[in-house]
Order: C-alpha cells, then sequence, then structure tokens
C-alpha cells in the first residue's frame, strides 16, 4: 500500500518548524499514491461554506500546485470547502500546469453518505452499517441530494417525514458548525469519512473490484462540470460513473432546485483559477 501524504499533517509540522514554503511540501509529497488536502479554516456560526472562499481557495490552488511539480500521478482528495469550488479551482491548477486527470480527483462527499446512512438507520431502527444511502450533487446545503429512494435496504417515508430527513441531511454540517459555536466544523466526523473514502480508494489501486463510493467529480451526467455520482473505483481512479439512476419527482425537483447554486459556485471556482493562473 503507498503512503498517504496528508497535507494537514505536514501543515501542522510546518506551523512548529516555520512554514518554509511549497519546496518543502512537495519533498514530503514526492512518490505518494493518495493526496487529501484538508488545509483551510472551517465554518463559524452564521458562515455559509461559501464563505470560506477568500481564504480557502488560495490555499487549496497553492497546494494543488506543489501536488502537480510532486506527485501528480496520484489521487487528490479535496476535502477542504467549499468543495464545490475547491475541486474546479483544483481541476484548474492541474490543466494549466498540463497534469490534468479527471479520473485523479475527486470532491470528498463521503460525510453526507455517512450522515444519510445514520439518519435513515435511526429513523428506522436498522443497523447503520447495513444502510446505504446515495447522496448526489455537491457539498453544501440545497446541492446536498440524498437519494432516499434508492437506499439499499428500501425503506419508505411519509412525505413530512422524507423531507425532514432531507433538510437534516443538507444542514447538518450547519447543526454541528452551531452547537460548537464557534469552535469549528465537524472535524472528527469529517476525518472518520475520509478515512473511508481513501480505504477505497486505496483498496481499489490495490485490485480490489466493485468498489464504489459517491465523490464530487468532473462529470457530464448533469448540466453541471463536477458533480457527486456513485463512482466506480479502479487502479487508476473513475473507472466509472454510475450516474443518477432513476429519480422519484421529488428527488429530481431537489436536483432543479440545486443546479443554480451548484453551477454559480463551480463557476466562482474556476474563474477564481484562471485569473490567478
Ligand atoms: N468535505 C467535508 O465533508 C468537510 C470539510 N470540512 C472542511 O475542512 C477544512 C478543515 O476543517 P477542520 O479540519 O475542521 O479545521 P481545523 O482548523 O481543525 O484544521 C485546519 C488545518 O488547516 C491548516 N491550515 C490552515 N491554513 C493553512 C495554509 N495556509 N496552508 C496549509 N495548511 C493550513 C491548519 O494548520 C490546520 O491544521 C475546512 O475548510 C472545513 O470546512 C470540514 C468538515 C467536513
Ligand atoms: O459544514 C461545514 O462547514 C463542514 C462540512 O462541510 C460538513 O460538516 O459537512
Amino acid at each position: 500500500m503507498g503512503v498517504a501524504a496528508d497535507l494537514s499533517h505536514v501543515a501542522s509540522r510546518a506551523e512548529v518548524t516555520g512554514y518554509e514554503g511549497p519546496d518543502k511540501l512537495e519533498d514530503c509529497l514526492k512518490d505518494s499514491q493518495v493526496v487529501v488536502i484538508p488545509a483551510g479554516v472551517p465554518r463559524k456560526p452564521g458562515m455559509t461554506r461559501d464563505d470560506l472562499f477568500n481564504t480557502n481557495a488560495g490555499i487549496v490552488a497553492d497546494l494543488t500546485s506543489a501536488f502537480a511539480t510532486a506527485c501528480h500521478k496520484a489521487m487528490l482528495c479535496i476535502v477542504t470547502n467549499p468543495v464545490n469550488s475547491t475541486v474546479p479551482i483544483a481541476a484548474e491548477v492541474l490543466k494549466r500546469r498540463g497534469v490534468y486527470d479527471p479520473r485523479r480527483l475527486f470532491g470528498v462527499t463521503t460525510l453526507d453518505i455517512v450522515r444519510a446512512n445514520t439518519f435513515v438507520a435511526e429513523a428506522k431502527g436498522l443497523d447503520v452499517n447495513k444502510v446505504s444511502v446515495p447522496v448526489i450533487g455537491g457539498h453544501s446545503g440545497v446541492t446536498i441530494i440524498p437519494v432516499i429512494s434508492q437506499a439499499v435496504p428500501g425503506v419508505s417515508f411519509k412525505t413530512a417525514d422524507r423531507e425532514a430527513i432531507t433538510r437534516r441531511i443538507q444542514n447538518a454540517g450547519t447543526e454541528v458548525v452551531e452547537a460548537k459555536a464557534g469552535a469549528g466544523s465537524a472535524t472528527l466526523s469529517m476525518a472518520f469519512a475520509a478515512e473511508r473514502f481513501v480505504v477505497s480508494v486505496l483498496s481499489a489501486i490495490d485490485g480490489k473490484r466493485a468498489v464504489i463510493e459517491c465523490a464530487f467529480v468532473e462529470s457530464t451526467v448533469t448540466e453541471a462540470p463536477y458533480f457527486s455520482t456513485p463512482i466506480l473505483l479502479g487502479r487508476d481512479g473513475v473507472e466509472e460513473n454510475l450516474g443518477l439512476g432513476s429519480l422519484l419527482d421529488y428527488e429530481a425537483k431537489l436536483l432543479q432546485s440545486a443546479m443554480p447554486e451548484l453551477l454559480a459556485n463551480i463557476d466562482k471556482g474556476v474563474k477564481f483559477a484562471k485569473e490567478r493562473y
């Protein structure tokens, strides 16, 4: 199994020793197979994920640039918010450096799936480890689209309950930010979710078959150039985009409502990267 270079670890060490710029970072990244970027500022109560853009966009762009120099054949997994914008930023940086491979760039949305599984399992008295609910779209507010109709095992809800659980999944990050009252966001559950995603990516690199995770990737499934759907992972990253599957009317409406915000978030990221590089 290859080295999973964790940039926040590098960043923490850099804080202790005095950060000496991308050269050292590039040394740390050499030979990595999977790189995770969780670096950046978290939300405080009252903020949206998009409010983090001004600080985190540049951080992700700089770290992606170091990735491009050191290990562009690795898988790049972006955790830093706003994911709907930071993934397009990373893609533009990699394009500019001539090393973009859309199969190897992922926005980590696994926490939305972890939450959907948890809330559905709780509501139905099921074992959370045996519940699987796809969540598609993006990773903020209305762009988070739980597809409860595709849950395994199948579950049914009254309309009001289904709407309440959908809202809770969409707002779960905000719920944590408010509960932490200025002390950050869902750091530990994000670590749990990112670990799950990275283990899946590494298992697929190692040749395991039928590894499927939802992730925010370059996509032609909808009009949005980046979109999260279930992805079949392989040795080279995205092996097959499994698409939307069939949506019920209310899920199709959620998708419709998500699109303006998602497209605006993506566009903002692309513009930022194009202006900066
Ligand atoms: N995709 C997802 O599901 C989730 C994403 N997040 C996002 O992850 C990011 C980090 O959140 P937390 O770990 O809770 O925050 P945190 O404050 O606990 O950790 C952030 C880390 O980033 C590092 N950092 C800050 N500025 C940096 C820079 N200029 N260069 C390199 N490293 C830098 C800090 O040293 C620290 O180690 C936030 O943007 C947050 O919104 C958080 C939870 C879930
Ligand atoms: O909500 C936040 O700021 C952090 C995050 O992305 C989540 O918990 O899903």
